[in-house]
C-alpha cells in the first residue's frame, strides 16, 4: 500500500493554519490531518467546520478531518460542503456509521472510521465485509483520543496486524505518539498511512522526520 504521511496540524501554530499546512506540504507530506474535537467525545475542544472552510482557499493539500465528536451524523454536510477530502468519524460516537458512510459515499469526500484503543476491531467486520460500503481508510488509534503530545501504544498493533492480513488492499491509518523509532512497528504491522503531531512539529528536521516516515512504510512492503 501506498505510504502515506499526515502531519497531524493539532501540533502547529494555529494562528497561521493554512502557512503551517502549505509548509508541511513542502516538507514532504501527503496529507493534512486535522483534528475536530468537541469537548464532549473527547475533553478538548479545537476546531470545526467554518476553519475548513476557510483554510480550503488557502491549500490544495488532502484535508483528513478526523471528528472527535458525539453524533458525527451533525455535521458530515457541513464539512462536505467546507471542502473536507476525508471525514473519519468514531465508531463509538454514533448509533448508525453505515447511514453516514451511505452519505458520504454520494459526496466527493472520502469517508473512514476510526477506534478507541479500548474498542474491539471486530466490530468493524460488518462494515469493511459489505461491499456497497467505500472506505478512505480505518483508522487505529495508538492513543486515547483528545490530546497530542502522548505515547504511541504498542499493543494496539494487533489490531493493524488483523486488519492488514484480512483487508490487504485497506489503508490503514495509525494516529498518537508516532515518531521516527516506533512507526517502523507500526508499518511492519501493516499501517501505511502514519499521522505524526510532535515528532514532525518538534522535530529539528521535519522535512527528514517525513521522509524516514514514508521509508518505513516502503522498507516494510
Ligand atoms: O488524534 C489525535 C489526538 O487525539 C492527534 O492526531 C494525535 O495525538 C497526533 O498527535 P501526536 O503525534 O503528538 O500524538
Ligand atoms: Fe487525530
Amino acid at each position: 500500500m501506498k505510504a502515506i504521511i499526515a502531519p497531524s496540524l493539532l501540533s502547529g501554530d494555529f494562528a497561521i493554519l493554512a502557512e503551517e499546512c502549505n509548509r508541511m506540504l513542502d516538507l514532504g507530506a501527503d496529507y493534512l490531518h486535522m483534528d475536530v474535537m468537541d469537548g464532549h467525545f473527547v475533553d478538548n475542544l479545537t476546531l470545526g467546520a467554518p476553519i475548513i472552510k476557510s483554510l480550503r482557499k488557502h491549500t490544495k493539500g488532502f484535508l483528513d478531518c478526523h471528528l472527535m465528536v458525539s453524533e458525527p451524523e451533525k455535521w458530515v454536510d457541513d464539512f462536505v460542503e467546507a471542502g473536507a477530502d476525508s471525514y473519519c468519524f468514531h465508531f463509538e460516537a454514533t448509533k448508525d456509521p453505515e447511514s453516514i458512510i451511505r452519505k458520504l459515499n454520494k459526496t466527493k469526500t472520502g469517508a473512514a472510521i476510526s477506534i478507541k484503543p479500548k474498542t474491539n476491531v471486530e466490530v468493524l467486520k460488518p462494515i469493511l465485509d459489505n461491499k456497497e460500503l467505500k472506505l478512505n481508510h480505518i483508522l487505529i488509534m495508538t492513543v486515547e483520543p483528545g490530546f497530542g503530545g502522548q505515547k504511541f501504544m504498542q499493543d494496539m498493533m494487533p489490531k493493524v496486524k488483523y486488519l492488514r492480513e484480512n483487508y490487504p488492499e485497506l489503508n490503514i491509518q495509525v494516529d498518537g505518539g508516532l515518531d521516527e523509532g516506533n512507526v517502523k512497528v507500526a508499518a511492519e504491522s501493516g499501517a501505511n498511512i502514519i499521522v505524526a503531531g510532535s515528532s514532525i512539529f518538534k522535530s529539528d528536521d521535519p522535512k527528514r522526520t517525513i521522509s524516514l516516515m514514508r521509508q518505513a512504510v516502503n522498507n516494510s512492503q
